[in-house]
């Protein structure tokens, strides 16, 4: 199987594709478009005239040093007195001890949050985010800005708490803009997995519960009818793309009020493949002031000048060098480099070292490439009385769930997944993940084996590389040197070459993107 057909077959596994009716339909609906993009033409001239004097109004410079103590009032932001009084030196310590930079084209320059006692935002919702000790970095920085009401792209080490990042303020805002059950759709998250967007809602579903409002969660493979009355009383909704454009285009979900939207795992979003579908749901929210967010782990430099097109003058808030593909350093990297037929003895060689004796209990987290490697390697390890849960896309949406909640509850503590489980999911204390097979992309590695060393904690990440992966080897090598990893030498004899990633719509003429560029603007229909 060609790359290409891998990858569209793995995207097929994570996102929930529009049905053939649905195309049909929408040629039907061409017509009655066509007039109304008319009278949307005329509408988004307007819109975008606006926005340029908006853009223009800010200065274009941007800075990555750390900001001084002003008192700054924007957009209902209100940096305060404590944060304003705090000494120039714990802010400068604070942006090294963290590898902060910020790009900023207005430089609003914004205190980081150095304590939840600095942010003012709504009782209820300061009370339950103080549950942790402290902001993480990425919410110290971002959350001014985002409260701001700033486009924010926000890029973080895996497990660094980046759905509070983008979730505190969304909900904030709600309450602030005087939010009520009837206001319609207000927030939306769009994520790539149906697993992800389940998290990422109930996640924020702990913060509208305590404030009286609605959050609803969209995915395919379950029925639309509670989606569809969940979706009636919702400011906030959380979707995969396909069911979203599914639930858009028969008339029950309403974007139009959108005014915050966040891309999670926005590189992902904003592959080809993807991209077509991200266009034409941001196509159905408003130009004018929608606060738009892009947050991930990896930010290759091949999808940043699609992202600057949905965005108006974004700040980037980078934690680390990001710049540089990078992995979270806590985390061990072991990579062996193996003769293809061995993968299956030596998978069962590495359970022995890494689940038995005193770590018997620990959760383990294999990853396979195809769903056809998956089922065969499940049986392989019943064969061999392994316990084994698994999530990939030949399963039906409840066999999913099933197995991901009891491999978070514990109930099993080895998880055997696909690249659909290879970014954003959360689960608790997983010591171990073995790649059985390598990722088609290097950043998708960086993804796979965040999902140990998470929130602080340490993890280990095993490796099994060979020969048809060789072109990935330069890449691999400069994320372990980046993480200070050893590096075998059989990896390196394989060159350090590294294959510059081809973004499938630009090619090979894909030129690396200036990020204080100013934006150019798309409008979609
Ligand atoms: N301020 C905080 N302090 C400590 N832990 C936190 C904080 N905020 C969030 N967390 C916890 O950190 C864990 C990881 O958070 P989250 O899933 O948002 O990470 P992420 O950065 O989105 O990761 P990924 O890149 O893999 O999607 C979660 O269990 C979350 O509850």
């Amino acid at each position: 199987m060609s790359d290409i057909e891998a990858s569209n077959k793995r995207k097929h596994d994570e996102v929930e594709e529009p049905s053939l009716k649905k195309q049909k339909k929408e040629k039907k609906d061409k017509k009655e478009k066509k007039d109304k993009k008319d009278k949307k033409e005329k509408k988004d001239k307007k819109e975008k005239k606006h926005k340029s004097e908006k853009d223009s109004s800010s200065s274009s410079s941007s800075s990555s040093s750390a900001p001084t103590g002003e008192a700054k009032s924007s957009h209902g932001y209100t940096q305060s007195q404590e944060l304003t009084d705090a000494p120039q030196s714990d802010i400068d310590q604070f942006f090294k001890d963290n590898e902060v930079s910020v790009e900023d084209p207005s430089s609003s320059s914004l205190r980081p949050l150095l304590s939840f006692g600095q942010l003012s935002i709504d009782a209820k919702i300061q009370k339950e985010i103080s549950k942790f000790p402290k902001p993480t970095p990425i919410q110290a920085v971002a959350w001014p800005y985002l409260l701001s009401g700033k486009d924010v792209i926000g890029v973080a080490e895996t497990g660094s708490g980046k759905t509070f990042a983008f979730g505190v303020p969304a909900i904030n805002n709600l309450l602030s803009n005087g939010t009520s059950k009837n206001s319609g759709i207000k927030v939306l998250v769009v994520s790539p997995t149906r697993e992800l967007a389940s998290q990422t809602y109930d996640n924020l579903k702990i913060l509208t519960d305590l404030c009286g409002l609605y959050c609803c969660c969209l995915y395919g493979g379950v029925p639309k009818d509670q989606q569809r009355k969940d979706l009636k009383r919702s400011s906030v909704i959380v979707a995969t793309p396909g069911r979203l454009l599914d639930l858009i285009e028969e008339g029950s979900c309403d974007l139009s009020n959108v005014n915050y939207m966040v891309l999670d795992e926005a590189d992902r979003m904003l592959e080809k493949g993807f991209e077509e579908d991200i266009k034409r749901i941001i196509g159905s929210t408003p130009t004018k002031d929608r606060q738009t967010l892009m947050f991930t782990a990896t930010w290759p430099k091949e999808v940043r000048e699609l992202a600057s097109t949905f965005m108006t003058s974004p700040v980037k808030v980078s934690i680390g060098n990001t710049d540089e593909l990078s992995a979270n350093k806590r985390i061990t990297q072991i990579v062996e480099v193996i003769d293809h037929f061995s993968k299956e003895r030596i998978l069962l060689d590495l359970l022995k070292k890494y689940q038995s004796g005193s770590k018997k209990n620990e959760k383990v987290l294999i990853f396979a490439l195809y769903k056809k490697e998956a089922t065969r390697i499940e049986n392989l390890l019943k064969r061999n009385r392994y316990d084994v849960a698994a999530i990939h896309g030949d399963l039906s949406q409840q066999q999913r769930t099933s197995a991901l909640n009891d491999f978070k509850q514990g109930k099993t503590n080895l998880l055997l997944a696909t690249d659909v489980a290879a970014r954003g999911l959360d689960i608790p204390n997983v010591k171990t993940v073995i790649n059985l097979t390598f990722p088609l992309t290097v950043e998708d590695y960086v993804h796979r084996i965040g999902r140990t060393g998470r929130a602080g904690q340490t993890g280990t990440a095993h490796t099994l590389f060979t020969e048809n992966e060789k072109h990935l080897a330069g890449a691999l090598v400069n994320v372990l040197n980046g993480a200070n990893q050893p590096v075998p030498d059989e990896l390196k004899k394989f060159g350090t070459h590294t294959k510059k990633k081809e973004h499938s719509a630009y090619g090979a003429f894909f030129k690396n993107v200036d990020m204080s560029m100013k934006p150019k603007k798309k409008t979609f229909d």
